[in-house]
């Protein structure tokens, strides 16, 4: 008989026997190597979960090796994914690891790769890619715990089709954006000349002329038209000021035209500046001329980025921030060998080039305008849209991410829970509250969702509406078929319906949505998962299996229904020709990160007004479904002798 491991007899201790081996036997996937990423998978290998995969699309980062702590100075622009694995396994090499490096949103990590799983864990910092690993999730019908971290505050949902929310059932906030005016002509906030720095100068100069700036809203009432149209021509001047980039006039040519010439015409709108202070402009050779003996060297300055740099001192860093960007600028054209795309630097906090540039000229533009100035260390997390990552935070958050785990290995839904960490909530650190129920009205989980065996070369669009939807599933005239956000039939637009699934571009893995228009009694979005298949009983269409309704219908019609695969609505719910419910938020910034809509912070993963929100809603279901106040961690005593630690 086979001994157990010490390690083992650790394991059958502290979590019990029966769920141990569903550890044991567990298939993870945990999306993200980063902050909690790190931490989680270090748990998970302890934990003795025998199967885990990673996927993280990154390399490691200097900033990183602070609360990353599976990488050292050495990993260095090497794969997250990859050394995560091999420090994490000398840890437990009994642990079957395997790294992708790779986006979670790549092809191959299709529906059927994740029905692979028993559980996913996500260890993400953006909603796109949380998004999409909740959608496949539900295609999947695998569980998901979700974690996030902003600053000390800290959040774990489970996530479990047809039994919890899912990602997607509350809104998401908007990201930040200014208005046009407020950056180009009025900033009364450092945040407001850095936006410029970053997503204007930075732009103007290094970036694709013509490209959209995320963090300016250019959707000024006409009123401002006509100082919108002068602003494009301003525009129009640097990009011709950008032609002698390289040359020794280069930075004064630059430096006059935006904070001398720029400035002066903006002075002479003088309703502007009855109610505010009147722009005062710089000039290059002013400057120069102003300048003591008493100088410190550039390379001194640049060491001091916890210090407000003076006037001076933000030239300095100006010229050799922006003689650094032109050389690499040049040295990028000349590898690009006539390539017809142009090379573009864009802002990243930790490009030191772009940062220093990015701090000089909004430091610059802020004592124009009379504004404070900040020191560049203010202006990385400011322009990064960060608010610092907390070692402890992910630490505490991929613990409960585990414990949540054991009840989901188990089934046991009944006490999965929504975890907070909130330090500086007027209640306790930690709080935790039953799940909420999935929302009917959820555009992502509140659909059906089914795998549909294709033969693409030959199944129309016609057999897919006619024969498979209306005659197979019973569907009425009033349908939409959408591919994304691609409408490819409705009552109206019919031209398709000859056309094979190949001749339309859906291979697969495509996700179709089938919207009923029904004004009496619409059924769920259908969400039609597409398989390429040659062989289908001679059929070009078939259902592969039709999962059971995830959403059972409330208003009593259930009983005088026929038997049907896709659920109707509930009365309440609506959605528009899109799929989309009219509630969805937009997601991201430019970086990937969230952004707040009105406050002044800018921040980082879900912010913390989402978590209080998510908590207050957690809150109120609470309060609907009376489940008593017992989520204290504790410690009991399981049915084999062993300590279970659990907090329900
Ligand atoms: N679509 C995606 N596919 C795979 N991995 C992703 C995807 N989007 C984000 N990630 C990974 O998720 C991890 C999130 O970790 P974390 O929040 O600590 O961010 P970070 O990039 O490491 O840190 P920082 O943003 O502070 O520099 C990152 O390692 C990132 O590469
Ligand atoms: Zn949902």
């Amino acid at each position: 008989m086979v001994q157990p491991t010490r390690r083992d007899q650790s394991y059958h201790k502290s979590l019990g026997t029966p769920t141990n081996a569903l550890v044991k036997e567990a298939r993870i996937l945990m999306v993200g190597a980063g902050g909690i990423g790190c931490e989680l998978l270090k748990n998970l290998v302890l934990t003795g979960f025998g199967d885990i995969h990673i996927v993280d699309l990154d390399t490691i980062d200097l900033s990183n090796l602070n609360r990353q702590f599976l990488f050292r100075h050495e990993h260095i622009k090497k794969s997250k994914a990859l050394v995560a694995k091999e420090a994490a396994h000398a840890f437990n090499p009994d642990v079957k690891i395997e790294a992708h490096h790779a986006n979670i949103k790549d092809p191959q990590f299709n529906v059927a790769w994740f029905k692979g799983f028993t559980m996913v864990f996500n260890a993400l910092d953006n909603l796109e890619a949380r998004r999409h690993v909740n959608r496949m999730c539900l295609a999947a019908d695998i569980p998901l715990i979700e974690s996030g971290t902003t600053g000390f505050n800290g959040q774990v949902q489970v996530i479990k089709k047809g039994v919890t929310a899912c990602y997607d059932c509350t809104a998401k906030e908007t990201p930040k954006s200014f208005p046009v005016c407020t950056i180009r002509s009025t900033p009364s906030q450092p945040i407001h000349c850095i936006v410029w720095g970053k997503s204007y100068l930075l732009t103007e100069i290094f970036g694709a002329s013509e490209e959209e700036l995320a963090q300016i809203d250019n959707s000024e009432d006409s009123e401002n038209a006509k100082e919108i149209e002068k602003l494009r021509q301003e525009a129009e001047a640097l990009k011709n000021i950008r032609e002698s980039m390289g040359t020794s006039a280069f930075p004064q040519l630059l430096f006059d035209k935006v904070y001398q010439d720029d400035i002066n015409r903006l002075r002479s709108m003088e309703e502007m500046w009855k109610t505010r202070r009147p722009p005062q402009p710089l000039s290059y050779a002013g400057i120069i001329e102003q300048k003591t003996g008493s100088q410190r060297t550039t390379e001194e300055i640049l060491k001091d980025g916890q210090r407000v740099w003076t006037l001076e001192e933000n030239m300095v860093v100006f010229k050799d921030s922006l003689d650094r960007l032109s050389k690499r600028m040049e040295s990028m054209k000349a590898a690009a060998n006539g390539d017809s795309a142009q090379p573009v630097i864009t802002f990243d906090k930790d490009d030191e080039d772009t940062l220093d540039f990015v701090t000089a000229s909004a430091n610059l533009r802020s004592i124009v305008f009379g504004i404070e100035c900040k020191s560049r260390f203010d202006i990385k997390q400011m322009a990064g849209n960060i608010i610092p990552a907390i070692a402890t935070t992910n630490a505490i958050v991929a613990g409960l991410c585990v414990l949540q785990s054991f009840k989901v290995l188990r089934g046991d839904y009944s006490v999965v829970k929504e975890t907070y960490l909130s330090p500086f909530a007027s209640q306790r650190l930690l709080a935790s509250d039953v799940s909420r129920p999935p929302n009917p009205d959820c555009p992502v989980c509140s659909v059906a969702y089914t795998s549909l065996l294709v033969d693409t070369t030959r199944a129309t669009l016609g057999n897919l509406v006619e024969d498979f939807l209306r005659l197979e599933l019973g569907y009425g005239e009033e349908i939409v078929v959408n591919k994304g956000s691609d409408l490819l039939y409705d009552v109206e637009e019919t031209e398709n319906l000859t056309k094979t699934f190949g001749e339309l571009g859906i291979g697969g893995d495509t996700f179709l949505t089938i919207i009923d228009e029904d004004d009496d009694n619409p059924r769920v979005n259908l969400e039609l998962i597409v398989q390429e298949s040659t062989t289908v009983d001679g059929k070009p269409i078939q259902a592969v299996n039709f999962p059971p309704p995830v959403s059972a219908p409330t208003d009593g019609s259930e009983s005088q229904e026929p038997q049907s695969p896709i659920p109707r609505k509930k009365p309440s719910s609506s959605s528009n020709r899109n799929g989309v419910h009219a509630a969805e938020p937009s997601v991201t910034n430019g970086n990937g990160n969230v952004s707040e809509p009105s406050g002044s912070s800018p921040i980082k993963k879900r912010t913390i007004s989402q978590v209080e929100e998510a908590e207050h809603q957690a809150k109120r279901s609470k309060l609907q479904t009376a489940v008593p106040d017992d989520d204290d961690i504790i410690i009991v005593e399981d049915t084999d002798g062993a300590i279970v630690i659990d907090d329900d």
